[in-house]
């Protein structure tokens, strides 16, 4: 096993010392990310446009190894300012739509880099492992609750 570094030209460039996600095996830790337009790497204006910048890097670079977002397993929100928690919660929320959210942990902190708004990190499962797990921990969903939203694609079979 190596680290493998990852990288997009569609998501912006590390602001210090870290790459902007690195693949392990068979996971993908995504460094934090926050909402730098990846054309200027400059920070967009307000709460609602830099969580929308920040899943669309998050987005990017999960593009960059044929991964989206239902290969998220656990997120970190960190935000500048803890009132700010629905606006970003719903717009996040918007990005997953398998009817399974990841696992989340969120926190206000004192500051940001960059005096970002709100900074996200991820923790990611690669297909296969993801697809086996899907398959594992389905198990007999009841007909109501199963469909292809569930994401498992077997349920009925
Ligand atoms: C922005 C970020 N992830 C860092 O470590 O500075």
């Amino acid at each position: 096993m190596f680290l493998q570094k990852i990288e997009s030209k569609n998501a912006p460039k590390p602001v210090g010392a870290y790459s902007p996600a690195v693949k392990l095996g068979d996971f993908v830790y995504m460094s934090g990310q926050i909402g730098l337009d990846p054309q200027t790497n400059e920070m967009v204006d307000g709460i609602e446009a830099q969580t929308k910048q920040v899943m669309e890097n998050i987005k990017a670079l999960l593009n960059e190894k044929g991964l989206d977002m239902h290969h998220i397993v656990k997120t970190t929100i960190l935000l500048d300012n803890i009132d700010d928690f629905s606006v970003v919660n719903d717009i996040y929320g918007s990005y997953f739509t398998s009817g399974v959210f990841p696992a989340r942990s969120a926190f206000e902190v004192a500051k940001l880099p960059k005096n970002a708004l709100v900074e996200i990190e991820c923790l990611v499962i690669d297909t296969l492992i993801y697809e086996q797990q899907q398959q594992q921990s389905c198990g007999g969903c009841s007909s109501d609750d199963c469909g292809d939203d569930c994401g498992c694609g077997g349920c009925h079979e």
